[in-house]
């Protein structure tokens, strides 16, 4: 496909150049024109990453402006104050190299996984808006939002370029005229020259640091939204962990890798165009200053000596970066990995402060947290080990970087070669591209941690699709049926390892029937509710639940989230969704009349409640939610019997229409279930429910 569009870019190109030559007689242009069409050719290919072909694009066009000032010039048109800036040859020759190289890096597959993060954001279509200052606000897609974003900052990284070319033929000028002894001359291009350009310099600045911070959290905004989505949708985050260690800490994924990902993304994509835009404008500088070297000690001229010295310089210097920092890559993934462990060790420490503190596991806790903390000094002290090989040699190298031009051009200075302005300015063209060569150099280190942020997302990325793909592979099914009762065929319950733990087959849950389910410590019946409310991959077999229904499962220990009563009692309902006097209402009815008015409170609740106290406050969302089946996994088991009792007659009088399954050990609750299912230990090892008679009540 890229050839063919290659081919008519040429074919195009060939036009335009017949029809140049007859109306101007002039092929000089051919060069400019070609390069064009081979930019245009990269720009329309097809399977280039968006954020990529933006600068591509925007290469492009800027070309065709350089290209349309060359054409101009050389039909004579360009207007007086113009005629400085036509740009030479090289320029567009430049720019249609690095769009190649744009192009050739689009194929490699790493650099493919990065760009699939950031299209995610660059290819939206999800509706937004923008305000800009003396427009207003703009309604479009997200996507167009930051790709014009993105357009904008491209456009002024290589205006600053342009910029600084200019700076640097001020600089010549200025030194010919101290060495001419000109006061006028020098005084110009302080204040007629460098002044005005500094202002613009400033402005484009300010207005460059605003928009890049706009578009850094539009995109950190959107990719946020979208990780947290996919890792809470159908229960994900739950699978997740269950299915190995690949995606530790996604928390730390959302909130540090995304940040990190976005912001280097930024930063070494705009740095890296920045640099090549201007080696390109500084070696063309550099080789015409070169004209009048010669080899050392002799006459022999060398068209572009500086150009060669400065790249072979600079490339050992990148070959030795990456050899000495290599290692810095993996151990930065692994700082980042043992530093989130180490925090999620004091959150985690800090929600079981009471049962530290009553178990008196303080001690324990500190050696724990303290060999968690020597794993990041340990990492920590590898990465210092590198870092400080590579600035070892980094410093050395920039150190040399100061003196190396002036070694270079003061020889030919002394014997009267070139002035000092001149002097000066191959310098400055020096150091400019040697800068712009050293950029891999000066963001290894950068790159190095960037890579381990990458490979932390696309783990992230990676693991979510595991789960999404084992839902359509060897997994419990839940199949959705216009049976009233749930029913359970050829089912096989297995450990996240592939060992099975139970099976059933044939066990039905009547709809309006109350059931009972007892068993050992360990036969699986919290992980067979698990199954039923499809949490639980992991076995064969289905699980045919009547469709339309809706299922709550309540655990020992529930889930008590950050904020107000409010919030706790009527989780997982949205805000809004149910009145005070209904949720004042469920509290009482759950035997919690002292929190019926204390819903505004805000507190850590899952620490001030008692384990009764939260298992009734759960009982009081049920009677909100109102489900069609309601599983209850030991939800009662830390209240003493008679409060069980009459929750379980608050259900039975609040929830009529509610099929209740309760897992259980203790003998009372019998009474409250028309039926006993109890887990058995069968002749093959593995566990199955057999119904179980039930006592006939006493006479
Ligand atoms: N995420 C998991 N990874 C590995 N094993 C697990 C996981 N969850 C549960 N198990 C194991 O599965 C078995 C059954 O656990 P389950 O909680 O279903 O038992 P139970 O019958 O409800 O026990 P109890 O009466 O003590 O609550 C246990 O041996 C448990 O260790």
């Amino acid at each position: 496909m890229f050839m063919v569009k290659a081919s008519i870019g040429a074919g195009l190109i060939g036009l335009a150049l017949l029809a140049l030559h007859f109306v101007e007689g002039n092929l000089s242009l051919l060069l400019p024109l070609a390069v064009l069409g081979l930019s245009l050719a990269l720009y329309l290919s097809r399977d280039i990453p968006k954020f990529l072909k933006v600068f591509i694009g925007v290469l492009t066009a800027v070309e065709a402006i350089l290209v349309a000032l060359s054409l101009a010039d050389a039909a004579g048109t360009v207007p007086e104050f113009l005629t400085a800036y036509v740009p030479p040859a090289s320029m567009p020759v430049g720019a249609t190299i690095f769009a190649f190289v744009i192009y050739c890096v689009s194929r490699i597959p790493v650099i493919r996984t990065i760009m699939r993060i950031a299209d995610r954001y660059f290819t939206s279509n999800a509706p937004a808006e923008i305000k800009i200052p003396l427009i207003g606000t703009v309604r479009a897609s997200e996507g167009a939002i930051g790709t014009a974003l993105l357009v904008f900052l491209i456009l002024i990284n290589l205006g600053q370029v342009a910029l600084n070319v200019r700076l640097n033929f001020f600089g010549r000028d200025m030194f010919n005229a101290l060495q001419d002894k000109d006061a006028g001359a020098f005084w110009y291009q302080l204040f007629g020259v460098f002044v005005p350009l500094a202002a613009v310099f400033v402005t484009v600045a300010m207005v460059e640091i605003v928009s890049q911070y706009v578009l850094r959290i539009r995109w950190r905004e959107f990719l946020n939204r979208l990780y947290v989505h996919e890792w809470l949708s159908d229960g994900t985050h739950y699978r997740m962990q269950l299915i190995g260690r690949e995606a530790d800490n996604p928390d730390q994924r959302i909130a540090e890798d995304l940040r990190s990902y976005i912001d280097q993304t930024y930063t070494l994509s705009m740095g890296l165009m920045n640099q090549s835009a201007t080696l390109v404008s500084f070696i063309a500088i550099l080789w015409s200053l070169s004209a009048g070297f010669t080899l050392p000690g002799s006459d022999v001229p060398v068209p572009g000596l500086l150009v060669w010295v400065c790249i072979a310089y600079a490339l050992l210097g990148t070959w030795l970066t990456h050899v000495i920092g290599r290692p810095l890559i993996a151990l930065y993934f692994q700082q980042e990995r043992v530093e989130a462990d180490y925090r999620f060790s004091l959150a985690r420490l800090r929600e079981y402060t009471e049962q530290v503190a009553l178990l008196g596991g303080e001690a324990a806790e500190e050696e724990a947290l303290n060999n968690r903390f020597a794993r990041i000094v340990q990492n920590f002290m590898q990465i210092v080990r590198r870092v400080m090989r590579l600035q070892i040699f980094q410093s050395t190298y920039f150190q040399a970087n100061v003196v190396v031009p002036y070694i270079l051009t003061a020889p030919y200075y002394f014997i009267g070669k070139i002035t000092l302005g001149q002097m000066q300015q191959t310098v400055g063209a020096f150091s400019s591209v040697q800068g712009a060569l050293d950029f891999f150099i000066t963001s290894y280190s950068t790159i190095a941690n960037y890579k381990a942020v990458v490979d932390r997302l696309t783990t992230f990325e990676a693991a979510v699709e595991t789960v999404h793909r084992s839902d359509a592979a060897n997994r419990v099914q839940l199949a959705p049926s216009s049976n009233a009762d749930l029913n359970v065929s050829g089912l096989q319950v297995a450990l996240p390892d592939g060992r099975v733990l139970m099976r059933a087959d044939g066990v039905a849950f009547r709809q309006g029937e109350t059931t009972l389910l007892t068993g050992p410590s360990g036969s699986g019946k919290s992980t067979l509710f698990r199954a039923i409310s499809g949490i639980w991959p992991f076995g064969a077999g289905q699980i045919q639940v009547p469709e339309s229904q809706t299922m709550m499962l309540l655990p020992q220990r529930p889930y008590i989230p950050q904020g107000s009563l409010r919030e706790a009692v009527t989780y997982p309902g949205t805000h809004g969704e149910y009145d005070d006097v209904k949720i004042a209402e469920a509290l009482r009815a759950a035997k919690l009349p002292a929190l019926a008015d204390r819903l505004d409170e805000e507190r850590a609740w899952s620490q001030t409640l008692s384990l009764g106290e939260q298992q009734r406050l759960a009982i009081a969302r049920a009677l909100l939610a109102k489900p069609d089946w309601l599983f209850l996994d030991e939800a009662t088991a830390a209240l003493d019997e008679p409060t069980e009792a009459e929750i379980y007659e608050v259900i039975r009088d609040k929830l009529p229409e509610a099929t209740v399954v309760s897992i259980g050990h203790r003998s009372t609750l019998a009474a409250f279930h028309d039926r006993r299912i109890d887990m058995k230990k069968m002749d093959d090892g593995l566990y199955a429910p057999v119904e179980k008679r039930q006592p006939e009540p006493a006479a």
